[in-house]
């Protein structure tokens, strides 16, 4: 843990920096943020050896990943691994027989002879060996592309498949950041480290086979030798694992500051306000603390390197002299000495494949159990969908509805009744905050009630099929997405699944939210991409868009037609042209949200929202008339039009 809290120090600059040494979150806090590497810290306080007790069941769940994306590329990877260690065993065996008959006692051509058998099978293993090793790394290769579209399609069904209430609860969007930011990418690590674990214990077997066949008693001098090996290249994963630690955060301070000083939607912020001198002072101050920090961090690991290669030579230096002493004394023949330096040599890198993938793959464990429990958190917040298949409605009633959002005392929506026919135009208004959209979202199904009933013709809504429900809603929020797709997309995507004549065409659609003409006017009409980030992209004003959206919640053409604040970015013309479109239709329910009481003249009822509940409730003649809230909002509003 010292060494972790030493690591921080060093990567803030605060014992270094001189003038500079202030800590760059205290003008940034969200550079104090550490959240999504949080396992990064915890692991550089664990002990190697709590590393390794846990491998069994990490490697057991990275082996049943790879099994479910391919059993034939896990197979491979695998076998082809302990195949390629065989191989390694056979040449060691025959280079052992070669260099027996070479030291044999006759003249040099006989020996050479002799030995040519042992030398071509010896020359077939390396071949072998190679050979298997690449059909392995192939094989392995194929793995992670195929486990990355899994796990990314499954936290992408999660993701779309929650609730809405999900996004509202800070821990589960805190999980979704950390399975998407690491997580899900450490599924495709897990493998790799795995199989490259196995490769590296393979070799180090596979040498330990070959000494105990040729001579038992040289076993004792390989594990002499492996053991400071082992301790060096622990050492080592582990200094290279904080170097890069410290990179990544490095990285994240500079990700941030890049962001905002080369951003479209930055851009016009920063020279407003003038922010280039400020930026780019943050940047340089935080780059030097890095840079400083960097040099450290190459010194201390040319230290340990330094330590890790004296060591290994002290080891190599032992081997010698034990192996000198079993040929002086005639227990251990010259050629099988030769081979456990040979061996000894094989075994070294095996080692440190085998320590760096356990360093690893502990650390990727960790991000990737982030994924798995948000996976299970999603779980939680999904509807479990069946039920009944919503009716066509004729009449939806709320008895006594309420609703509170996460970690809020005050209901949002409080012991709401009401009820809304077929055909109907009806109003939600009052003031910013009253809870007109939450009830809003409570009739379109996207919150379940915390309290009270919601029923469709009789039915509770508890009891209907989630998906056959929506299906018969279509929403033009306030809240809109500039979806990067072209014009025409943006609104068929509002019922992308519909075919051609179910509903109003896209033109029509368009054309009844005044959206047409202007996009026709746009570089290629329909098919102009909406998203300047791409090429030949183009981007709308706030109104166009908001026309555009408009669009897409008429060509969905549902029953139940939710308005929230659908004009608020709306020229005149436009506002008026979509009211028109609004008017009452008896096979469609309007649900009407605005602040400009004008628009909800028409409507044939209108609800008057205070602190979550309804105060007041009838049409506009009456409630104009009723000494209230509905009288003063309107009187103010309608003053601002009076000479
Ligand atoms: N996702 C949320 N999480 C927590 N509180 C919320 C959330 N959305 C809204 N609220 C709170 O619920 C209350 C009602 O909000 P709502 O958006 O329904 O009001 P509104 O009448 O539509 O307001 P406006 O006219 O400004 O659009 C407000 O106090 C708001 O702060």
């Amino acid at each position: 843990m010292r060494q972790t809290a030493k690591l921080f120090r060093q990567r803030t600059g605060a014992s270094m920096d001189g003038d500079d040494d202030t800590d760059p979150s205290a003008t940034l806090p969200e550079l104090a943020d550490l959240d999504w590497m949080h396992h990064g810290t915890a692991f550089a306080a664990t002990s190697f050896w709590a590393v390794a007790r846990r491998l069994p069941a990490i490697v057991r769940e990275a082996i049943a990943l790879a099994w479910g994306v391919s059993r034939r590329d896990t197979v491979a990877a695998i076998g082809l691994n302990v195949a390629a260690g065989v191989m390694t065993t056979f040449g060691l065996l025959a280079t052992s027989t070669v260099l027996t008959e070479l030291f044999a006692i006759g003249p040099t051509p006989d020996r050479v002879r002799s030995a040519a058998p042992a030398l071509l099978l010896a020359a077939l293993a390396v071949l072998a060996r190679g050979g298997l090793t690449i059909a392995a790394g192939w094989a392995q290769a194929r793995l992670i592309p195929q486990i990355n579209y899994g796990v990314e399609l499954r936290l992408f069904e999660a993701t779309t498949a929650v609730e809405l209430a999900a996004f509202d609860d800070a821990g589960f969007a805190e999980e979704m950041d950390r399975a998407r930011n690491r997580g899900m990418e450490e599924a495709a690590s897990i493998v790799d480290d795995t199989v490259n674990l196995i490769t590296g214990l393979v070799g180090v077997l596979a040498t330990a086979a070959a000494v105990t066949v040729i001579q038992p008693l040289l076993l004792p001098c390989l594990l002499l030798a492996a053991a400071p090996l082992a301790v060096t290249a622990v050492r080592m994963a582990r200094r290279e694992y904080l170097a890069m630690l410290a990179r990544l955060t490095r990285r994240r301070r500079m990700w941030m500051l890049a962001h905002l000083m080369a951003n479209r939607h930055t851009a016009a912020e920063v020279r407003t306000y003038q922010m280039r001198t400020f930026l780019l002072g943050e940047y340089q101050r935080i780059m030097r603390m890095e840079t400083r920090a960097q040099l450290l961090l190459v010194r201390s690991q040319t230290v340990t390197r330094l330590a890790g290669a004296s060591v290994a030579g002290l080891a190599t230096f032992a081997v010698y002299l034990v192996l000198g002493w079993l040929l002086l004394t005639g227990m251990v023949p010259l050629a099988a000495a030769a081979t456990a330096m040979l061996a000894l040599q094989a075994a070294r890198g095996s080692l440190s494949t085998a320590v760096h993938a356990t360093n690893s793959l502990y650390e990727d464990a960790l991000y990737y159990r982030d994924f798995q429990s948000f996976l299970h958190r999603a779980d939680g917040h999904t509807p479990t969908g069946g039920g009944e298949p919503a009716p066509g409605y004729q009449e939806i009633e709320f008895d006594q509805v309420s609703l509170s959002y996460p970690d809020t005392d005050t209901p949002a929506v409080d012991q709401v009744s009401l009820r809304i026919r077929r055909g109907e135009v009806i109003a939600l208004v009052g003031e910013n905050g009253s809870g007109k959209s939450t009830l809003a979202k409570l009739i379109a199904g996207l919150y379940r009630p915390s309290g009270g009933v919601i029923r469709w013709d009789g039915v509770d809504t508890t009891r209907l099929d989630p998906a056959s429900l929506s299906g018969q809603v279509a929403v033009i929020s306030q809240d809109w997405w500039r979806f990067p797709f072209t014009a025409g997309r943006n609104i068929s995507i509002g019922r992308y699944d519909r075919s051609n004549g179910d509903g109003p065409s896209v033109t029509e659609a368009a054309t009844a939210a005044a959206a047409h003409d202007m996009i026709s006017g746009l570089p290629r009409g329909y098919e102009t991409l909406l998203n300047r980030e791409f090429k030949n992209g183009h981007d709308l004003s706030g109104g166009q868009w908001q026309r555009l959206v408009a669009a897409r919640g008429l060509y969905r053409d549902a029953r139940l037609l939710i308005c929230d604040e659908p004009s608020a970015a709306l020229d005149a013309r436009a506002e008026h042209a979509l009211f028109q479109q609004l008017r009452r239709r008896p096979e469609r329910t309007v649900v009407l949200i605005t602040h400009r009481l004008a628009n909800v003249r028409h409507a044939d009822r209108i609800y008057v929202m205070h602190q979550g509940r309804i105060i007041q409730q009838g049409g506009h003649d009456q409630l104009v008339q009723e000494d209230g809230l509905y009288q003063e909002l309107f009187h103010l509003q309608a003053s601002g039009y009076l000479a």
